[in-house]
Formats: structure tokens, sequence, C-alpha cells
């Protein structure tokens, strides 16, 4: 493989935030002509009502006119039966929007979910991300909702004002200001609920980050009987998101019932206005019922608007939330060129890297090179940084200095897909994911023929546990695995490792949860796939580490000794405990050229 130019190890940027929900609205457009055309008719037609009976007061009833009667209640049929059809054909064009919004944004908010950093998908709590699901159906329920239909009705009730202006000038004037008075309310709602909302949803979030982890350390909470301490802190974090309930229920109510009173004075005023108008002879009866009918129409949409211009706040937050997310930087998805299985030379120059500000980085210049042909051990004290380390080493994290080479080709150069492909892990909890055991070995690899399975759970020492059970490799391993033991869990999970012939395999502790016996399969397996191939162990197993070639230990972040495993096992016994060198610093035991593997 050529050696790569020095790139920045910072993950790709995404494309432009921005435009993302314009990719999301775009292919709504031709809809919003068919609901546009939809609430046209449906509003026109809403005229027919206070037409009619307008002219049943005025009419039929003066003049006792009954054919007149009957033309118009055939007529208020065949209206009814449009306006049917039409609310049924916008419902349907609603319901295919909300289709159309949850797969869109669903699949891209999850894909890119997928395609964050692993210190970006770090940065928030497990609830966090569920919320920001729920953000979809905020965008849904707006989009194909109530608030939608409103927006579409909202230009038509001009129509009916202006009609009103005809029919019934003197009432006209007092609607004119009821609709002023509904504007105001609604924006001044938006804003006071808005800001209690955004508050609410951030003590829900810690409510729900403390019911995940209990939920996930159940078996812990039980055992320790934690009850008593969880209870109160649970007390107070569901008060505490009750109160901002509370507290934006509370303004938002003040808001509807100031709508809601608006409502009752502008029928107090323009009953009053129309019988005083009456009176005077500036109006007929029929026309003020039908000014009345048609009030309603106006009213009801402005009404809502108090409810819809918060769905709307509501839309703008959620949007403004994904487009934050959808505007980070991604993890490489291209890598220009598509090149060959790499022989699995893995060399970390001077790699640095800390989780925050840290002053001291817990990886600290660290340089080694592993290579292909034996077992390197990477062993020290418990926080010293190996974990940090192996995920530097993946990929996974990207260093602030230094940079990890794969046969000479900075790392940073490859997508998530290839360096999986290229390097095995198996972390120190080994995770399984809901369904069944040959789901979990061949997530990565969907399109992985049956010989490959079975080699790769051979190797792992899982094979002949799972062909024991009665639905073998079609059986369930439950949500995280939770229905195997720790021990099968971690066979799975190294045969999941070595699925894809990597020509790197790490591992994390790998045998913490095995038995003797398949700890001993497991050191055979390695030091059989360590032949051609770079393996590196994170392990304090004597039965794993007398099967290495060579020991990197470590000490605070850097690489204190490293050498052949004899040697450095030699200098480390007569120098006290294997986690803590005397002299801190890289030291290379005899005969290892400094900082190298054997
Ligand atoms: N996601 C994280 N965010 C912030 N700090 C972290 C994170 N993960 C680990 N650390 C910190 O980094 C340091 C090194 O942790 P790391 O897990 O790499 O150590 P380790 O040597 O593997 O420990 P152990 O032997 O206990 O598994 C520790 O101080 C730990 O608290």
């Amino acid at each position: 493989m050529p050696s790569a130019p020095p790139q920045s190890p910072a993950p790709q940027a995404a494309p432009a935030a921005g435009s993302w929900l314009e990719t999301v609205l775009r292919p709504l457009l031709p809809v919003t002509k068919d609901l546009l055309a939809a609430s046209l008719f449906i509003n026109i037609l809403a005229l027919a009502g206070p037409i009619f009976v307008m002219q049943v007061y005025d009419r039929v009833v003066y003049q006792a006119g009954l054919s007149t009667l009957t033309g118009l209640v055939i007529g208020m049929a065949v209206v009814v039966l449009f306006d049917f059809t039409l609310r049924q054909m916008r419902a349907r064009v609603m319901q295919g929007v909300a289709v159309q919004v949850d797969v869109t944004v669903g699949r891209r908010l999850f894909h890119k979910v997928l395609s964050l950093p692993l210190r970006s998908l770090e940065s928030r709590p497990t609830a966090a991300w569920q919320q920001i699901f729920q953000d979809i159906e905020v965008l849904r329920n707006c989009l194909s909702g109530p608030t939608v239909v409103l927006l579409f009705d909202l230009p038509f009730t001009l129509l009916f004002l202006g009609l009103i202006f005809v029919i019934a000038m003197p009432v006209a004037w007092v609607l004119v200001g009821a609709l002023v008075a509904y504007v105001v309310i609604a924006a001044l709602s938006a804003r006071a609920v808005g800001s209690a909302a955004d508050k609410e949803r951030k003590r829900q979030i810690s409510r729900d980050v403390m019911m995940a982890e209990t939920v996930m350390g159940r078996t812990t909470v039980k055992a320790l009987a934690m009850e008593r301490g969880l209870l109160p802190l649970w007390e107070d974090r569901q008060a505490d998101a009750i109160e901002r309930s509370l507290e934006r229920g509370h303004r938002s109510d003040r808001f509807v019932n100031m709508a809601l009173a608006v409502t009752t004075l502008t029928t107090v005023l323009m009953t009053t206005v129309g019988a005083l108008s009456i009176v005077d002879q500036k109006m007929s009866i029929g026309a003020l019922v039908a000014a009345n009918m048609l009030s309603g129409r106006m009213i009801g949409p402005f009404n809502q608007l108090v409810g819809a211009w918060r769905t709307l706040l509501g839309f703008r937050q959620s949007a403004r939330r994904l487009g934050d997310l959808f505007g980070q930087p991604e993890d490489r998805q291209s890598s220009g060129l598509a090149l060959p299985r790499p022989s699995g030379l893995l060399t970390a120059e001077a790699v640095t890297f800390r989780y925050g500000r840290e002053t001291v980085p817990t990886i600290n210049a660290v340089s080694h090179v592993f290579r292909p042909g034996g077992i390197t051990a990477i062993m020290g004290r418990n926080g010293c940084g190996k974990t940090t380390l192996l995920k530097i080493l993946l990929g996974l994290y990207a260093p602030e200095s230094g940079r990890v080479l794969l046969d000479g080709a900075d790392l940073s150069q490859f997508t998530r897909a290839e360096l999986a492909g290229w390097i095995g892990y198996v972390p120190q909890d080994c995770v399984l994911f809901s369904g069944s055991i040959r789901d979990n070995l061949t997530r990565a690899h969907p399109g992985i023929g049956d010989d490959d399975i079975l080699e790769a759970s051979t190797l792992a020492g899982a094979h002949q546990y799972i062909i024991n059970l009665p639905d073998g490799y079609a059986t369930d391993v439950g949500e995280m695995g939770s229905l195997l033991s720790g021990g099968i869990r971690q066979r799975l999970a190294i045969a999941r490792a070595l699925m894809g012939k990597p020509s790197v395999l790490i591992l994390d502790e790998p045998s913490g949860s095995l038995d003797r016996q398949a700890e001993d399969h497991l050191r055979e397996v390695l030091i059989k796939l360590a032949q051609d191939r770079t393996v590196i162990i994170v392990t304090h197993s004597p039965a794993l580490l007398s099967a290495c070639r060579s020991i990197v230990v470590m000490e605070q972040g850097q690489v204190a000794v490293s050498g052949p495993a004899g040697d450095v096992m030699g200098y480390l016994s007569r120098k006290g405990t294997p986690a803590a060198p005397p002299t801190p610093g890289p030291q290379t035991v005899s005969p290892t050229a400094p900082s190298a593997g054997a």
C-alpha cells in the first residue's frame, strides 16, 4: 500500500446544513398545489351554508317560497357531498405527507447518526439521542396536521371577511378588531410558551437519562437495593420536569383562555352591533345570521392560530435542532481510491489525544509499531489509557496530534467501512443487538456466506455451543444479548470480529468472561491468527501473555516499557508490579529497537 501524505485527522464536514429542510420540503411542493386547490373549493363551498340560511330567512320565510326551499335544500345536499369528498381527499394527501416526512427525515437522521464520529455520539446522553428522533414527529405532525390545513385556510378568511363587508358592513369592523386581537395573542403565546417548552425538554432529558440508566443497570439496582438512593433522585427530577411542564401549561392556558374570551366578546359585540344596525334598518336579519355563520368560519381558524403558532415555533426549534445535527461533521464517507487489503502493519506516530480540556493528555505522544506475525499485548494500570489507545488505533478517535498508519497509509483517509473491514475489534463490553445469533454475526457483513460464518464461530470457540441450542444460529439473543451468558457473548463478539478476515485484530480484555478451557482455546486461536496478521490485545491474563511475542506497558497515557514479551515480563518482575515501572518515559527492553514491536 502506498504511503499517503499526512491528512487532517478531523472528520469530514457535512453537506450544507441549511439546505436540509429545503430538500425535505421541495418534494412536497406538488402536494401543496393539491392542498391549495382542495382548500379553495372547501372554503368556497363553505359560503353555501350562510347563503342558504340568508335565502331561507329573507325569501322562503317571508314569501312562503316552498319551491325555492326545495331547490336550496337539493343544492345544499350536493354541496355537503362535495365538501365531504374534498375533505377526504385532503386528509389522504396529508397522510401521504406524513409518510413522506417520516420516511425521508427518519432515514436521513438514522444515517446521519450512524455517520457521526464516535466522539460526537459520546457527547450526548442516550436519552438526548432518543429525543432527537421525536423531533421528526414534531415535523411530521406540523407538516401533515391541522396547522398546515389552517395555514391554507387562513387566506380564505379574507374572502369571508370581504363577503361580510358586502352583506353586513357594521359587524365586519368588529371582526377586524377580533382578528388583530387573535394575531397579537398568538404571537405573545408563542414567545412565552416557547422558552418554557425548551426548559421542559431539558428537564425531561435529565429524567429520562436516569430512567435509561436504571433500566440498563437493573441487576445492580436490584442486587444492591439502590432504590432507596434512586427514588429521591428520581422524584427530584420528575418533580422538576412536572414543574416545568406545569409552567408551560399555565402559560399556554392563559393565552388559550384569552383567545376564547375574545371569541365570546366578538359574538356579543357582533350581535349588539348587528341588532342596532337592524333597528336602524341598515341590514336584514338574514344578513346578520349569514354574517354570524361566516364569522364562525373565520373565527375558528383564528382561534386555532394560538395553538398553531406554538406548533410552528416547535417546528422551528425541531428543525433547528435537526439542522444543527445534520450540519455536524461526519466520518469520512469515501476514500478516493479503493486500496487492496493491507498486510496489517499498524504504526502509531507520536499520537496524542485528550477527551476534553485535560491539562495532561489521556494519550501522550505514543509511538509504536505493531507488526504482523505475532501477538502484542498492551498492559498497564486501570485508567492509564489502554482502551483509548485501542480506539485511536481503530480510527474511532482522531488524534489531536500525531497519526496512525496502516501499511504506511494514514488512517484518516479511509472510511469507517474500510477500516472496519481491515481492523477487527472485540470491545471490553461485548454488546450484542436484538435478533438471532446469525444476525449478530453478519450485521456488519450482510452478504457473507455460511462457510465464513462457520469458520469464524469455530475459531472463536462459539460454534459447538451454538449448534447445541435448539434453534442453533437462529437463537434469539435478547435485548443487547441479555439471554446469553457473558462468556458466550464474548465468544460471539470474537467471532463477529473475525467475520471479515481482518488484517489487524484488536481485542480489549478478550478473556475477561471466558473459562479456563475457553481461554486456552482463545490462546491457540490467537497464535494461529497472528501468523499472518497483526493481533493486539489488552490483557493481564498470564495464559494470553504467555502467547505474546511482545508487550507494551503503558503508564499515564505513555509507553513506559516495550519489547519482547519474555524480556518485558522479566524486567517487570525484577522491578516490581507489572503495571508500574519505576522510571517514567518510554523504555525499550533489549533486544527490541526503540518503541518498536518485535
Ligand atoms: N468517553 C470518555 N470521555 C471522557 N473521558 C474518558 C472517556 N473514556 C475514558 N475516559 C478517561 O480516559 C482515561 C483512560 O481511560 P481508558 O478506558 O482508556 O483506560 P484503560 O487503561 O483502558 O482502563 P481499564 O484498565 O480500567 O479498562 C480515564 O481517566 C478515563 O476516565
